[in-house]
């Protein structure tokens, strides 16, 4: 054991939802944690990677500018600090050298500064287009105690921290830029726990929280003793500061914060994405178009929940072809929510569309072309009102349409944030049902009829799509694990159903590079993770 019996250190975690960009209002947010931490007889105050800049910065990385503005807020930072020992996540520039900084500032200046190792290059992370890796390890003391200082990515592999301990390091406090998905926390500790077993080190892991476009950070900040004991955990989703004390031997605090479920953690990431991109995108609030089926129940419920009812509106646009259900389901649950809902139906705009083209059309069967017309009639209109409003539109498809392609381009595809673009159709029955056992808002029948489009009489998905249970493990296999199709019917999967998704999957990949954005939950979601050529003759062997 590393540790020193007799020193006591007071630390403060801040766990803290910061902008990317906003260096002035994150450096405003770190001196306010300093002023709770400082009044709690705090000695440190341990912050989030890059929690100057905010996290992930992209090309603002590539701007001197953006360092001469990082330079100056951390100057104000250590003067407000004090006698208060920071460490601060920053960018810092030297020459031409970027790196990916944690600076130790005590006395009113930057004391050392840290270079991040391991720079992840995986995944959602780029940070080898902008960063050069550090090589040596940072050790300073406190109160005699000797903390070692360590970077998201640098923990996920043994060296960084093994090279800490051999430069005589007792606790490792690590910088974390860690964004949410499913069973991330649980890796996080696994990881942390092999560290600690590895080096014997005490470690306290502080991550940042917040939706920063497609990503969502879900805070969850934790400690663990030299042992691997578990002595802090602080809640997920959360903007907190949190004081825990480091007796030399144990940490001490009464925090112990239970992990959420699956369906908990997948709609508080939902919630808390939401309510990031509309606040720091600065829109006063959303609109949906609702239309009794399970996606649009869905995203109205999240974003009810994440905006309250006042910022929230929902327009049903009736076509012929609407079941009664469906505007009976729609009344029910707006009232059951109270936010602003209005009707306007399609038909006149319909048949405006059928006349203007009706020449042109002289001969042709109806098809999906027709179909597509009441899709962006909706999107036009919800497009109107989200002009003369300022709302955002918040887009509906879950991530089963988004690999078939089974959605408009410029139809329900229009909007500005793609609330369900990551959650597989079998995952929104899931957290339908889910958000149901909090208080019922999602009328039980949207949730048990068939899904439909109602685009024409008595069409369900099922028409168009392999039952959706089978649908999304077939692309969870081919889309998340990178599974051949081979592969994916030895395990198996009917080969027509592998073969109809395989296609459908990769001949739709033009759709969504115009889909908006949206929030991961997944491993690997429709994002800066996926990464496929549109032109492309590429087949799978089967
Ligand atoms: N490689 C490529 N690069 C760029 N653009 C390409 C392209 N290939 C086709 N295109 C363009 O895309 C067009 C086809 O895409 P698009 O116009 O979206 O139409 P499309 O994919 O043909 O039809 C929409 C599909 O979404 C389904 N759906 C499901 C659920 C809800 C809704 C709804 O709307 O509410 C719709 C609907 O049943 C239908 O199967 C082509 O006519 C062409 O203009
Ligand atoms: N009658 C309607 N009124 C308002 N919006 C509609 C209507 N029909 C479709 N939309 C919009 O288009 C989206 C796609 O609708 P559609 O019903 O075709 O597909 P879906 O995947 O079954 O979605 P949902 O489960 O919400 O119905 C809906 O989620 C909704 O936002
Ligand atoms: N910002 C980082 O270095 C993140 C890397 C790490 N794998 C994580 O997601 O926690």
């Amino acid at each position: 054991m590393n540790t020193n019996s007799r020193t006591s250190l007071t630390l403060a975690v801040a766990q803290l939802n910061l902008t990317v960009g906003d260096v002035v209002g994150n450096a405003d947010a770190i001196i306010a944690a300093i002023g709770r931490a400082r009044a709690a007889g705090a000695d440190l105050l341990l912050t989030p990677e890059l929690a100057l800049s905010g996290y992930p910065p992209e090309d603002l990385l590539l701007r001197p500018d953006f360092y001469r503005a990082c330079e100056r807020e951390t100057q104000r930072i250590a003067a407000a600090a004090g006698e208060l020992c920071v460490v601060l996540g920053r960018p810092v520039a030297i020459g031409a050298a970027r790196f990916n900084a944690a600076s130790v500032l005590r006395g009113g200046k930057v004391e050392r500064s840290y270079f991040k190792n391991l720079l992840p290059n995986y995944e959602v992370f780029d940070e080898e287009r902008y960063f050069e890796a550090g090589v040596d390890a940072c050790v300073f003391d406190l109160k005699g105690l000797r903390l070692g200082v360590s970077i998201c990515a640098d923990i996920w592999e043994p060296g960084p921290a093994e090279a800490a301990r051999a430069a005589g390091a007792q606790v490792l406090l690590s910088l974390n830029a860690s964004p949410y998905h499913m069973n991330k926390h649980a890796q996080r500790l696994q990881v942390l726990r092999d560290r600690v077993r590895e080096t014997g080190l005490a470690v306290l892991y502080c991550n940042m929280v917040g939706g920063q476009d497609e990503l969502v950070f879900d805070g969850g900040s934790f400690a663990l003793d030299h042992d691997g004991r578990l002595g802090y955990a602080a809640p997920a989703f959360e903007e907190r500061v949190d004081i825990l004390r480091f007796d030399g031997a144990r940490w001490q605090s009464e925090l112990k914060a239970v992990p959420q479920g699956l369906e908990a953690g997948v709609y508080e990431a939902l919630k808390l994405g939401v309510r990031d991109y509309l606040d720091k995108n600065r829109f006063p609030g959303a609109i949906i178009g609702l239309s009794g089926g399970l996606d649009s129940a869905l995203t109205l419920a999240v974003a009810v929940d994440a905006l309250g009812a006042e910022r929230v509106r929902a327009v049903m646009m009736a076509s012929p072809y609407t079941a009664q259900m469906s505007l009976d389901d729609s009344r029910e649950m707006v009232a059951r929510l109270g936010v602003r809902y209005d009707e306007i139906p399609i038909e006149p705009a319909m048949q405006v569309f059928a006349q203007l083209l009706e020449a042109q059309f002289a001969g042709l069967p109806a098809d999906t072309t027709e179909e597509n017309l009441q899709s962006r009639i909706r999107g036009m209109i919800l497009m109107a009102l989200s002009n003369k409003t300022g709302a955002i539109v918040l887009t509906t498809g879950n991530k089963s349409e988004m690999a078939t392609g089974y959605a408009t381009l410029y139809g329900d595809m229009a909007g500005g944030f793609a609330v369900l673009k990551d959650v597989y159709k079998s995952l929104a029955f899931r957290l339908a049902r889910w958000r149901n056992t909090l208080g019922p808002v999602i009328p039980q029948n949207i949730i048990d009829r068939p899904p439909s489009a109602e685009l024409k009489h008595d069409q369900t998905d099922q028409d168009s799509l392999p039952p959706y249970e089978m649908l999304d493990a077939i692309i969870e296999a081919y889309m998340e694990r990178d599974q051949s199709p081979r592969e994916i019917i030895a395990a198996g999967f009917p080969e027509a159903e592998v073969r109809r998704t395989v296609s459908m999957l990769t001949r739709s990949e033009y759709k969504r590079r115009q889909a908006p954005v949206g929030v991961r939950v997944t491993q690997r979601g429709f994002g800066k993770d996926w990464r496929y050529p549109i032109t492309s003759r590429y087949q799978d062997e089967f």
